[in-house]
Formats: C-alpha cells, sequence, structure tokens
C-alpha cells in the first residue's frame, strides 16, 4: 500500500503493540504529508482516527526505510519502541524478508522475526550522559534529585524511572504530567514507574511525554530494564509486565533488544473533506 495524498485521500494504516496504538502513513512515493496539525487532528480520537502515536515510513539511504514518529499532541518523539516493531513487521511481510533495517532520528536500527512470530527490535545502545538525554547539565542522571531517586535513561528519547514498591498503587495520571514537566528535563520527559517481581522480571506503568497514559511503551521499557541493571536489581534480561501485556528486553553489547507481538488492525483513507479542514 501506498499513502501518497490524492484528491480523493490519505491512505492510511492502524497498528498497535500490545495497545499501544498508531496510525501508519506509507509516505515512501510522493511527499511527507504530515504537519503538527495532520497530527493533532488526526490523534483525536472524537473527530479523527485517534493514535498513542503516528508513525510516518519514509525512504531511506543505507537501509530499508526511514521512520519518523509523533505524539498525539502534535510534538515529534525521537523514538518508539512498539511503533519500530509493527512496521518492522509490515515492512518484512512486504519485502518478503524475514529482517530489516531503518533510520530514526536516533541512527540507524534493526528488526528480525523470531521463530515464534514475535518481532525484535535492536533499540541502540542506552543513553547515559546528561547532555544527550538531555537533562540540565551537571545533573547526574543516576540519580536525579527529585524525591523518590528516580534514574533517567535516553533511548533516543528521554525516560525518567521511578522504582516503588508497588507500581498499581501510583497515582501515574497525577504525578506523570508533573515530572513530564519538570525544569530538569528541557524536552520534557516520558515518565515510568516499575516495580520488582523478581530478578528477571519487573512490572511497569507509563505517562508518556506528549500523549499521556499507554498501555505500553516499549523504548520505556528499554529504559526501565537498563535502570533496573543499572541499580543492580535485575540482570540484563528481563520481562516487563505492561498495562498491554509483556515485552522481552535483552541489554546486550550491540544494543538493546525488544521483542514483542505486533498487530496490523486496519487500512483506510482520510477523505479529502478531513484534510481540507484541518
Ligand atoms: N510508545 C513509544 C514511545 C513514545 C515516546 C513518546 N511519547 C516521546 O515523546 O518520547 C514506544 O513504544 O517506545
Amino acid at each position: 500500500m501506498n499513502t501518497k495524498r490524492t484528491q480523493s485521500g490519505l491512505p492510511f494504516m492502524k497498528m498497535h503493540g500490545l495497545g499501544n496504538d498508531f496510525v501508519v502513513i506509507d509516505a515512501r512515493e510522493g511527499d511527507d504529508p504530515v504537519t503538527p496539525a495532520l497530527a493533532r487532528a488526526l490523534g483525536d480520537r472524537h473527530r479523527g482516527v485517534g493514535f498513542d502515536q503516528l508513525a510516518v515510513i519514509r525512504p531511506a539511504q543505507g537501509a530499508d526505510f526511514t521512520l519518523d514518529f509523533w505524539n498525539n499532541d502534535g510534538t515529534r518523539a525521537g523514538a518508539c519502541g512498539n511503533a519500530t516493531r509493527c512496521v518492522s513487521d509490515y515492512m518484512m511481510r512486504q519485502l518478503g524478508r524475514e529482517s530489516v533495517t531503518l533510520v530514526t532520528e536516533r541512527g540507524h536500527l534493526s528488526a528480525i522475526r523470531r521463530d515464534d512470530g514475535m518481532v525484535s527490535v535492536n533499540m541502540g545502545a542506552p543513553i547515559l550522559e546528561a547532555a544527550q538525554i538531555p537533562i540540565l547539565p551537571g545533573i547526574d542522571p543516576a540519580h536525579l534529585p527529585l524525591g523518590g531517586d528516580p534514574i533517567a535513561v535516553g533511548m533516543g528519547n528521554p525516560h525518567c524511572v521511578f522504582f516503588v514498591d508497588d507500581a498499581e498503587a501510583v497515582e501515574v495520571d497525577r504525578q506523570g504530567p508533573v515530572i513530564e514537566h519538570d525544569p530538569l528535563f528541557p524536552e520534557r520527559t516520558n515518565v515510568e514507574f516499575a516495580s520488582v517481581i523478581g530478578p528477571d522480571h519487573l512490572r511497569m506503568r507509563v505517562w508518556e511525554r506528549g500523549t499521556g497514559i499507554t498501555l505500553a511503551c516499549g523504548s520505556g521499557t528499554c529504559a526501565t530494564a537498563v535502570a533496573a541493571q543499572l541499580r543492580g536489581l535485575t540482570g540484563k534480561r528481563v520481562l516487563v509486565e505492561v498495562d498491554g501485556g509483556q515485552l522481552e528486553i535483552d541489554w546486550r553489547d550491540d544494543g538493546v533488544w525488544m521483542t514483542g507481538p505486533t498487530a496490523h488492525v486496519f487500512d483506510a483513507t482520510l477523505t479529502q473533506d478531513f484534510l481540507d479542514a484541518i
């Protein structure tokens, strides 16, 4: 399917990874049609389609495709693990292959289909330097000066991970937006609340920058697994329970691998009337 914008509308796909849902526009041919206003209008669950993230596939040099991410408030995101899995699955099917390479804002990534049908993405090495996450200069990412002693980890986007006794008890909708907008984070932050179930098992709930509570956040599970390992709470391979299911995270020498399911729900076309009203 080619989502070239025409007088008759704009084709799109709806996908999700563990209930973290996406509109995907394949703009490999034709112009990239996405603006902040289009992202907000399309992301409106009442007057548009609704999504946690919008992913746009574009051509790439030196990789199979480029992938850009938008939040439903119209801001850009540098990484989205679940959308990367879903779109990689779509591209593997389209190219008749079991692996693909892609370019995102954070650089080159790769994905493979496992024998059990799950898709694994190498999300790259975690970013642990203040300026690159980013957090304010002079602050130690390993111990942020906030109540609860959170840790900042970058996965191409910023994450602030809190380890708590019981993630179920956290008022994510109240605490999340306060941390998202804390001045420590010049580009705001995604916020994770995690509790340790066992040496290779975490429970995590998330408040996503630019979106709010979601059922899963792939980059957030990677950041949380990295943070847990750095704090000596788990090993490098963990199963992370999110509201929408489970993701397997494996922090290897070549990057943080994230494995989980993908779902391509439907294809449809935005009407020209909808586009003209933006
Ligand atoms: N749901 C995404 C993360 C979106 C991150 C976005 N909210 C940001 O502004 O960084 C994931 O699976 O990794």
